[in-house]
């Protein structure tokens, strides 16, 4: 596969590498210096297009890649408040591939999440947490992940109606706990507290080799399918 990679920072890097690696090349490299190097003619030879760039950035760079006819793939986080275009865009003929985050672990982690939600909101001892640590660069906080994890417990547990950033006693808010350490490729925790004890449910990314071999996964994945929104869980078969 020919790929465009749109955003070449941290994530960016790894995925070329990866990318390389499993036999693809990379087309194009669009960074914030020559973003008007993102048209038609540059993209005439891309298969898709992997994207991992800031909040801002995301959703104006997708929809210019379906302009195109580019699928794309995006690890961005922070952007869901502007669900609705990418939605808009995926019924008229964008084929996109979304995750908060792309390691099988996390992906797992999820799963695991809600199951371990079910079984112990019933027991008023046990009051929930979400814990994510990254790197100092993080411009968003939470992470996604934190907020996929958190909106997972929410389903499944009646007592809780919504999540937020900060620390709480209300044991109708589910506390988000973001801390910026160092250069921590990502750390997410969902902890149960009881008088008693303490359960606690944790994934720990080594590197972003995890993350990238996920997106390089999904493209390979997305030029195979029709339009539309598809995440992990359409990968993974979960
Ligand atoms: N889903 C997942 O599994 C993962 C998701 N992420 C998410 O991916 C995103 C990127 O992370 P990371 O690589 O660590 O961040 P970096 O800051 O290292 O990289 C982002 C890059 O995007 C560039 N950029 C900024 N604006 C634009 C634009 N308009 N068009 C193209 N490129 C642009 C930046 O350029 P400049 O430096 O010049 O500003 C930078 O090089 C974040 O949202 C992060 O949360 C990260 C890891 C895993
Ligand atoms: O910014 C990062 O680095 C990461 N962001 C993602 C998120 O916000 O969940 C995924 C991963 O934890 C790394």
């Amino acid at each position: 596969m020919k790929i465009a990679l749109i955003g070449y920072g941290k994530m960016g890097h790894v995925i070329e590498q990866v990318a390389i690696e499993r036999g693809h090349t990379i087309s194009l490299t669009i960074d914030k210096d020559n973003l008007q190097d993102l048209n038609k003619e540059n993209l005439k030879d891309t298969d898709v297009a992997v994207e991992f760039t800031t909040p801002e950035a995301a959703v104006s760079n997708y929809l210019q890649c379906f302009d195109f006819n580019i699928p794309v793939v995006s690890g961005t986080t922070g952007w869901l408040s502007e669900k609705e275009k990418v939605d808009e865009a995926c019924t008229k003929g964008g084929r996109f591939f979304y995750a908060s985050n792309f390691s099988l672990g996390v992906n797992l982690f999820f799963q695991i999440n809600k199951y371990v939600a079910k079984l112990l909101w019933p027991y008023d001892n046990y009051t929930a947490q979400v814990e994510e640590v990254h790197h100092t660069q993080k411009l968003d906080a939470p992470s996604g992940t934190a907020i996929k994890l958190s909106e997972g417990i929410i389903e499944h547990n009646p007592k809780l109606k919504k999540w937020e950033n900060y620390v709480t006693k209300d044991r109708n808010i589910l506390p988000i706990i973001s801390k910026r350490i160092g250069a921590v490729p990502g750390m997410h925790s969902v902890i149960y507290t009881s008088k008693e004890d303490v359960l606690t449910i944790k994934h720990e990314a080594k590197s972003r080799e995890g993350f990238a071999l996920g997106a390089v996964l999904a493209a390979e994945f997305l030029v195979k399918q029709d339009k539309g929104w598809y995440g992990m869980d359409d990968l993974l078969n979960l």
